[in-house]
């Protein structure tokens, strides 16, 4: 392969915590080679839609409201229908990562629709990959993915606090998840290239 993996983030922040977590998947990204593009899914122009077509890669992310990613999150899925039916995000790498104010706050919930929707366009999901962290009794609340989730990036900061409360670990595990998507993805598009599938 002789370009770097091209890999969008497609996210949405009310109040800047998911917009941490995006920067982190970012630094995530570049660090293992990545050429990253931010796409704000609340104001998608003609060329960001150029640019998640041109994408290797797309992360997903949002913030949890009522249980599932927020309402500028679905309008943008709804809007990535024409997508669908070209078939033209298909065998794109798809991941997500999400926050919420509750530890858990039904977050389990966005990633699930994340990878759906990854699954709708045919996309091949990247999960966290990550043992849960402070589970046990001599681990600790700084640990990588202490919130223990598998298919993405989760992070809580509680509901009167701001940005800069964000978690260091979870912070730190959006890292995680930004170099893994950059790598993988890279892994792909060196197998196509031997393999000649384009
Ligand atoms: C309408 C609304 C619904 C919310 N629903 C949830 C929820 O289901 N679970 C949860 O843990 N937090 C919930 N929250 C808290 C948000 O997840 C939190 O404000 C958000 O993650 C902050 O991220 P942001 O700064 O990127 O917008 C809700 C907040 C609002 C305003």
């Amino acid at each position: 392969m002789d370009r770097s993996p091209r890999v969008s983030i497609a996210y949405h922040s009310r109040r800047g915590h998911t917009r941490v977590l995006a920067q982190a998947v970012r630094a995530g990204a570049e660090d293992e080679g990545a050429a990253v593009t931010m796409v704000l899914v609340e104001d998608v122009q003609e060329s960001d839609w150029e640019t998640l077509d041109a994408s290797d890669a797309i992360v997903f992310g949002a913030p949890t409201l009522m249980g599932s990613a927020s309402g500028a999150f679905h309008a943008f899925a709804e809007a990535t229908s024409k997508r669908w039916g070209t078939e033209s995000w298909k065998d794109k790498i798809g991941a997500g990562f999400t926050h919420s104010s509750c530890k858990a706050g039904d977050k389990h919930i966005t990633l699930g629709y994340f990878a759906t929707l990854a699954a709708q366009h045919q996309m091949h999901w990247v999960n966290l990959g990550l043992a849960p962290g402070w589970h046990l009794s001599h681990e600790s609340e700084g640990d990588l993915n202490r919130l223990g989730y598998f298919n993405g990036a989760a992070a809580a900061t509680m509901g009167d606090l701001g940005t800069d409360s964000v978690h260091k670990a979870d912070i730190a595990t959006a890292e995680h998840l930004g170099r893994r998507v950059a790598r993988h993805t890279a892994v792909v598009l060196a197998g196509r290239a031997v393999l000649g599938i384009g």
